[in-house]
């Protein structure tokens, strides 16, 4: 027989710490209320036959927001077998409140004492031999995450749900209050244990119960007799009763060390981040600092590295050997630079160079110009630009950057010497070849066919390969919003938030859901949960996705890489972007009918400061980056064989066939994305690369890195460079906008149907989000390349200027809604 034992307790009081040690589960943690809105179960590690059941955070048993009646009416509907009811020892007299009704409801109740680290590291002491007596439960201290205590809690708990009793009564409320209970109880029918909490919430009028328990006896006459009493309402007279019965509890067993007036540390960095003045500065420079550590430093090292070596011309081991091969391969360029620019290199079909038809031109040369210009190409950006090169020696004062390292007759001298022999990594060090030319040659050698050769490297490897790549700059981005969330940072950015959001009319809750959609999408769409507002909820749900989930980081950190130079500027203002599309959309939304309102009310408490844990980073680290790494190896692997297949077969001349890179406008995908690139014409990159990039980044955004890499891919240079002169700045950062605002991936898409649970808000959902990326790219590339010179003006610019004027309109214009109240108001003056 299996027992079921669940975990209740407050918001952030660490119920999914605890659920995590126990069954060894991975559930996500978060130093701010509101983490969990799903109820989750798991089975207790080493006892199979113990079901553990996390549930949402919540301050009483009457629930006001979706995620509250989650636990409730688990607690009254499942009826498991025991509760471990955690309460944050730093803060037991608010804990206390829940606990004072979760022992009416008849279910053997462990209290867990949680932080206990903290409430020591603080000097205060809880008497736990008197709260258990006041309580009439068993009580543990412990400290879920340094795992202290856990073995006697699961103990104790296993044991009070094996004897199937509740724990017995120590308390009464007044005399008068316990008559009214009393008689209340003796109409309900229903098993001895459980009347008491069905009375209690009968009399405070808990109108969701009564709907629930369908026959509800009526008790107007001891409802009437308590009032009067009192001269209050039943709620208010429950709720007085329950805070006298708390602050008993606090008075026998809770001592404070004395503090006097001193801040604790968590009060002083407060000061400062939540400055009304500095807490937005010193928010953007964080974000900055993420974005910047994330994909200009560290993480797009590593990043370089994986695309120029391991899937670009591969590396050698440890890097020995590399300078002495730079060494000879840069003399190697130099030398066939100079004989070219003095006209005497003669290359073959492959560029390789003809070593006797050279000669024999070096011989028959005429040209003694002391020195020549010569026409270079950037790897990165394929700017042209000259250079000189000089015929017998390289000035000593010369500049670097634009002289050729080797004079001419130089040159000449290396030819003879060397034959131009073709310089070998091999011969430096061990040299590791990339993993496209590894599986290239394995693939010569067992004699594949050419299709089979084309699909596994121009698209398995080309299209996984280059979203792979940009997997060290998410885990370090990862590693650095986890570290953020778990001191406890975010939560005073939802703080900082809920101020400014507040001014236009909108909810702070709002906040919590775009905080967590930065890691992924779909978790951020159900915190949205937490939002008691409907409208509000409603209004969450559609915009969370503008916010830069990990998987749009690679197509992000491509177009700024390719385009603007590896800037983190490009990446930051993509997050600062999707945070003003929301605050602007919530703006202009809160203005029509459908969404107007007040806001929810927000009150959420600051949790203390908490150092992470080494563990638990990159435990979320690994959790967010393994499931994008499992996400590589099924539905994007599958999207670029489709991608491959389109843009590598159609038709030529009339006939079906294989096409080779130089054909691949003939393509079936070219076909369709040609049909439809013209939507994009106003964007500035209406394409059918494109175009078709942004559509297989509807199944998931990885995916338009991959489809550019496979579309972009053939031909000489790399897909940075075609990419670089596929777009402008304008057109590139249009791409961008566009595809950071679009309607989200097809899980998020199922997550937005889910939670609005109507086809018709779902409908408007991705209407809206697409509508709105749409006009914001025109925008951006219509007015951004009137300053760039990427196009000029003319009546795309109109609509441009139109559209800014429209949007500032609807941004600033007075609240119809709240002019209708007043009008109102005037008539039955
Ligand atoms: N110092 C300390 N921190 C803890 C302890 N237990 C949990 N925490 C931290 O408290 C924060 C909240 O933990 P969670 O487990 O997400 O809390 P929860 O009760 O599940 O929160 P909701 O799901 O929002 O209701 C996290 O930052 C934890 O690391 C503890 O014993 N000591
Ligand atoms: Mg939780």
């Amino acid at each position: 027989m299996s027992v079921k034992i669940a975990l209740a307790g407050n918001p952030n009081c660490g119920k999914t710490t605890l659920f995590n040690a126990l069954t060894g589960a991975n559930q996500y943690v978060g130093n701010w209320p509101g983490v969990t809105v799903e109820k989750k179960e798991g089975k207790l590690k080493g006892n199979k036959d113990v079901i553990i059941t996390d549930l949402p955070g919540i301050y009483s048993l009457s629930p006001y927001t979706l995620e509250e009646v989650v636990a409730r009416n688990y607690l009254i509907q499942e009826y498991p077998d025991a509760i471990i009811n955690i309460i944050d020892g730093t803060n037991i007299e608010r804990n206390l409140y829940l606990s004072t009704q979760l022992i009416e409801l008849g279910i053997p109740v462990v209290m867990a004492v949680n932080m206990m680290d903290l409430v020591k590291k603080n000097g205060d002491s809880i008497n736990i031999k008197n709260l258990k007596e006041a309580l009439g439960c068993e009580v543990v201290e412990i400290s879920a995450l340094k795992g202290t205590g856990i073995d006697e809690v699961k103990e104790k708990a296993i044991a009070a749900a094996k004897s199937k009793t509740a724990n017995e009564r120590v308390h009464n409320f007044d005399e008068a209050v316990e008559a009214a209970i009393e008689s209340v109880s003796t109409k309900l029918d229903m098993e001895e244990n459980r009347k008491r909490f069905f009375a209690i919430k009968l009399i405070e009028k808990d109108s969701k119960i009564i709907e629930q328990m369908k026959n509800a006896p009526d008790c107007s006459a001891e409802i009437k007799k308590l009032e009067d009493d009192f001269d209050d309402d039943t709620e208010s007279i429950i709720t007085s009763e329950r805070y006298s019965y708390i602050s008993s509890i606090i008075d026998k067993c809770v001592k404070k060390a004395a503090k006097g007036q001193k801040l604790t540390i968590s009060d002083k960095i407060d000061r400062v981040v939540t400055n009304r003045i500095l807490a937005l500065p010193i928010f953007v420079l964080i974000m900055w600092l993420v974005y910047y550590i994330a994909m200009s430093t560290v993480g797009a090292w590593c990043t370089d590295w994986t695309n120029d070596n391991l899937f670009g011309d591969g590396f050698h081991l440890f890097g020995i050997g590399s300078s002495a091969y730079e060494d000879a391969s840069g003399d190697y360029d130099a030398a066939t630079t100079a004989l070219d620019a003095y006209g005497v290199l003669v290359t073959d079909d492959e560029d390789a160079v003809d070593v006797d038809a050279t000669k024999a031109a070096i011989e028959a040369n005429t040209n003694t110009e002391a020195s020549v210009k010569y026409e270079m190409e950037d790897e990165e950006t394929l700017d042209t630009y000259d250079i000189d090169v000089y015929y017998s020696e390289v000035p000593a004062n010369a500049d670097e950057e634009t002289t050729n390292a080797m004079s001419y007759l130089d040159a000449v001298d290396y030819f003879n010497e060397t034959q131009m022999a073709e310089i070998d990594p091999a011969d430096y060090g061990v040299f590791v070849p990339s993993i496209p030319d590894l599986i290239s040659a394995g693939l010569d050698k067992i004699g594949c066919a050419d299709w089979l050769h084309g699909l596994i490297i121009d698209g398995i490897v080309a299209g996984v390969g280059a979203v792979l790549g940009f997997v060290p700059q998410m885990l370090v981005l990862f590693i650095l919003l986890a570290i953020l969330e778990y001191c406890g940072y975010m939560a005073r950015i939802a703080f900082i938030m809920d101020r400014i959001f507040r001014k236009f009319g909108l909810s702070g809750k709002s906040f919590i859901p775009i905080l967590v959609g930065t890691g992924c999408g779909v978790p951020g769409i159900m915190a949205s949960r937490t939002i008691e507002n409907e409208k509000d909820r409603r209004m969450t749900v559609m915009t969370t996705t503008f916010i830069p989930c990990g998987a749009k980081v690679p197509f992000i950190a491509m177009i700024a890489g390719a385009i603007f130079g590896g800037s983190s500027i490009v990446a930051t203002s993509a997050y600062f972007i999707g945070i003003a599309a929301i605050i602007c959309s919530g703006i202009i939304l809160k203005k029509t009918k459908m969404f107007a309102g007040d806001p929810s009310p927000f009150v959420m408490e600051l949790p203390p400061y908490h150092i992470p844990t080494v563990g638990s980073v990159l435990r979320s680290m690994w959790e967010r980056g393994w499931s994008f790494i499992k996400k590589a190896g099924t539905i994007i692997t599958l999207s670029t064989i489709a991608v491959w297949f389109t843009t590598y077969f159609g038709f030529v001349d009339g006939s079906f066939q294989m096409l080779d890179e130089s054909q691949i406008d003939y393509s079936i995908l070219a076909k369709i994305g040609n049909a439809i690139a013209w939507i994009f014409v106003p964007q500035g990159w209406g394409n059918w690369q494109a175009t078709v990039a942004s559509i297989t980044g509807l199944v998931a955004k990885e995916n338009i890195v991959g489809t550019m890499g496979i579309l972009y891919g053939g031909g000489d240079g790399t897909v940075y460079q075609a990419l670089a002169g596929a777009f402008t700045t304008a057109s590139g950062f249009s791409f961008l906008v566009f595809n950071l605002l679009c309607a989200p991936c097809f899980a998020a898409m199922g997550a937005i149907k889910r939670e609005m649970n109507s086809a018709k808000w779902f409908w408007f959902a991705i209407g809206y989000q697409c509508g709105f990326a749409y006009l914001v790219a025109l925008v951006v590339y219509r007015i951004a390349g009137l300053f760039t010179g990427a196009c000029t003006f003319g009546v795309w610019s109109v609509v441009a200027i139109a559209l800014v004027v429209l949007f500032f309109f609807m941004l600033f214009r007075p609240d119809p809604n709240k002019k209708v109240k007043t009008s109102k108001e005037f008539l039955n003056a």
